[in-house]
């Protein structure tokens, strides 16, 4: 009796469910019935196959064929899916990527050369070999009618310059662009999509950047592709390869979209820091330009009429308020900054328009922009606005309030234009960066001047702040407030003396611990990813002693190193033994070769015969040259072999004041190339073999030693 009362209780909620939502759903679809019968609204399948047609429609003209098929093909299926099923949303998700493709629609190319030099030489000062390479590219294509095929590799240390000039690039060709990084890429995936079958599957970055920038011929920037990680599934350098060769990806096929895209007109750029760790199959088909590094002077142009100027923009300074001398520049250049690039010389600048800033608004200075100007400001942007924002940002290690306040103050105020900070970025080729070609390192007051009248309309501000009022308007983009009526606001001048209030005090170099190198000592020159660098090798003697002749290492030497160590103790064995055969120094003395400093990894070959003159100068108590530095392997007998980075090997010298370099002979063709302003001053000596560098490295006291070296190598 009890147990059928239940049946008949739970039975009755059972209907009362059922039929409710019967009721829900019959009353639903009559509404979309009755909706759809007043044309106010189709259902959601419908809507979603309109939107999709919609969006096809200007392309499919342009559309492959087979891409339109398999469009139409998923259209069908789409109306035949529960909208509720997981398919359903998978076959949404690949029409919505299908459809947003710029198919077969290209931006009209520019292969005006005179503009991409104008270009060009607006976002980079010097550069020239670099900027002639570009031109003659944009000069074929120009002949050619098209640039596709290639794929430009930019190699250099960090901050020269590679990934600006990419984007310089694209301006130039008046092409989108598009950057991401292969750093440490393990995935393929990340290059050549998911398959759809996979929850959350997506595809590769080549498809996304060509949905991002909406034309089907950009200029993709690959980062770091000498970073490329070594994947567990897969290998990414072959995955990057099908996507490069202009012999395959004309039909490159991503895993997601599953139908073949055309990517021959897509103009490929790379960049790397030491091209030998590319892998070979890519560097084959890719044409290498090597950026090496600036020298001082090249720096100091760079610093003043770009990112001084920039930074000057992004701190929202006028050019009146500030003066950062000739002198400050170059102690900054010279002691803070001495890597091959110039992104800590940015950095540090960036550091001192922002103290600046802050002691300006301290003063009571305000440099709002007035409504009417402020959009002019906005054009002004610079092609590497995101940079300068980034470093803004992050770059400072001190963290006072001080500095706070002048973080709120820049953000607030002025770098408003600054907007990507992902890996992945998308840019219009914008119009030009507001450049200045001066060759002078200093704007003037004179040119000041005769900008400011050529300047329309000139404010009337009250007399109280000198400068302003006496080149008013000078960059022609803001005004300032009546706001400091009745005080005199000093610009701020930045010169050696007081450097270290903006910058603090200069960092340790070990690049120069020498100034007159000791018995022993010797500076070579080597080659990293950072650039060139100098380096010394030091050697004294451990113990004296019948038959003790051994030679102890350090200084983190990589096994190249220690051989080419043992190679030198022979070789300067050998050489002794001719110059002076009674002496047994080498017999006799137990060595110690060191390379400071001891932290920083070192490999390679080519200071073998710098450890042979730094261990000859030990033996025979003399020092070698004052100024002089020299590279190159060195053979058991004595020959001297080819090294490389003969350029930043170069530009590390002339940074340490090196006066004579000694370069192996089959290097002289590189040296040959390289312009005149970096081997400008420098006594460069060519030599095949030891004997020759000996003469040199001992020059000036060979006639009181009377030695004479008979031919060695
Ligand atoms: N010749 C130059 N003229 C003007 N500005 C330069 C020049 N070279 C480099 N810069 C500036 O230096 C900054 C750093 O350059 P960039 O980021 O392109 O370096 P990079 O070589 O790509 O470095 P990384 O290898 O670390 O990626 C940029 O703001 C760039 O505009």
């Amino acid at each position: 009796m009890e147990i059928s009362k239940i049946q008949e209780s739970i039975a009755k909620a059972i209907e009362e469910k059922i039929s409710g939502e019967q009721r829900r759903y019959l009353l639903n679809e009559q509404l979309k019935a009755i909706k759809k019968e007043l044309g106010l609204e189709t259902d959601d399948k419908t809507a979603l196959s309109a939107k999709f047609r919609e969006r096809l429609e200007p392309k499919r003209q342009k559309c492959p064929p087979h891409v339109l098929q398999v469009i139409e093909e998923e259209l069908t299926k789409l109306q035949l899916l529960e909208a509720s099923s997981s398919e359903f949303n998978v076959t949404r998700n690949y029409l919505d990527w299908l459809t947003a493709l710029p198919w077969g629609s290209y931006s009209d190319e520019n292969f005006d050369v005179h503009r991409a030099q104008k270009i060009l030489d607006e976002d980079h000062y010097g550069l020239s070999d670099v900027k002639e390479r570009i031109l003659e590219f944009i000069a074929v294509g120009k002949l050619r009618g098209t640039s596709q095929g290639k794929i430009l590799c930019l190699s250099g240390p960090p901050g020269v310059g590679k990934t600006s000039i990419g984007r310089s690039i694209a301006r130039a060709l008046d092409r989108k662009f598009y950057r991401f990084s292969v750093g440490g890429l393990a995935d393929v995936a990340e290059i050549k999509g998911h398959r759809r079958t996979y929850i959350g599957a997506m595809p590769g970055k080549m498809v996304q950047c060509l949905k991002n920038v909406g034309t089907a011929n950009p200029l993709v920037l690959i980062d770091e592709i000498d970073k490329l990680g070594r994947g567990h599934a897969g290998d990414p350098a072959s995955a990057l390869l099908e996507l490069l060769d202009p012999e395959q990806n004309a039909n490159f096929l991503d895993h997601y979209l599953d139908v073949p895209i055309d990517l021959s007109k897509v103009l490929f750029v790379c960049t790397a820091n030491v091209i030998e760790m590319i892998p070979n199959p890519l560097l084959d088909r890719m044409e290498v330009i090597a950026l090496a590094g600036y020298i001082t002077d090249e720096k100091m142009h760079i610093a003043r009429d770009y990112l001084e100027k920039t930074t000057r923009e992004a701190c929202g300074i006028k050019p009146d308020q500030v003066e950062v001398t000739d002198a400050a520049l170059l102690e900054l250049i010279e002691n803070y900054c001495r890597e091959s690039g110039v992104r800590n010389l940015q950095k540090q600048i960036e550091k001192i328009y922002r103290k600046i800033a802050l002691r300006l608004v301290r003063q009571g200075v305000s440099n709002e922009p007035s409504p009417d100007v402020s959009v002019q400001q906005g054009v002004v942007e610079s092609t590497d606005s995101s940079d300068t924002e980034s470093s803004i940002g992050s770059s400072d290690t001190e963290s006072s309030t001080a500095d706070c306040q002048i973080k709120t103050f820049v953000d607030g105020s002025s770098c408003k234009d600054a907007t990507e900070t992902d890996s992945a970025e998308v840019l219009e080729a914008t119009e030009p960066a507001s450049h200045e070609h001066a060759n002078d390192l200093v704007t003037t007051e004179s040119e000041q001047s005769a900008n400011n009248d050529m300047l329309p309309n000139p404010s009337s501000d009250s007399a109280t702040i000198e400068q302003v009022t006496d080149r008013e308007g000078n960059i022609g983009s803001t005004s300032v407030k009546e706001d400091v009526a009745g005080k005199v606001v000093e610009n701020i001048v930045v010169d050696v003396s007081n450097l270290t209030d903006f910058v603090g005090k200069p960092v340790f170099h070990a690049d120069r611990i020498y100034d007159q190198t000791s018995i022993g000592v010797v500076m070579g020159l080597a080659w990293t990813s950072m650039g060139g660098s100098t380096l010394y090798i030091e050697t004294t003697q451990v113990e004296q002693g019948e038959g003790k002749g051994q030679l102890v290492l350090t200084g983190q030497l990589g096994d190249v190193m220690k051989e080419s160590a043992q190679i030198a103790h022979t070789v300067a064995r050998a050489v002794l033994l001719e110059k002076d055969p009674e002496n047994p120094f080498f017999a006799n003395t137990k060595l110690h070769l060191h390379v400071p400093a001891g932290a920083t990894p070192k490999d390679g070959p080519s200071a073998g015969c710098t450890m042979v003159t730094s261990m000859l100068s030990l033996a025979m108590k003399q020092h070698v040259k004052k100024d002089i530095a020299m590279t190159g392997e060195v053979t058991l007998t004595g020959k001297i072999l080819p090294i490389g980075g003969v350029k930043e090997k170069t530009i590390a010298a002339r940074r340490s004041a090196v006066k004579t370099i000694i370069f192996p002979s089959a290097n002289r063709r590189d040296f040959d190339e390289l312009a005149a302003n970096v081997k400008e001053g420098l006594e460069v000596h060519f030599v095949d073999g030891y004997n020759q560098i000996f003469d040199l490295a001992f020059e000036s006291n060979n006639e009181t030693i009377g030695f004479g070296l008979a031919s060695f190598g």
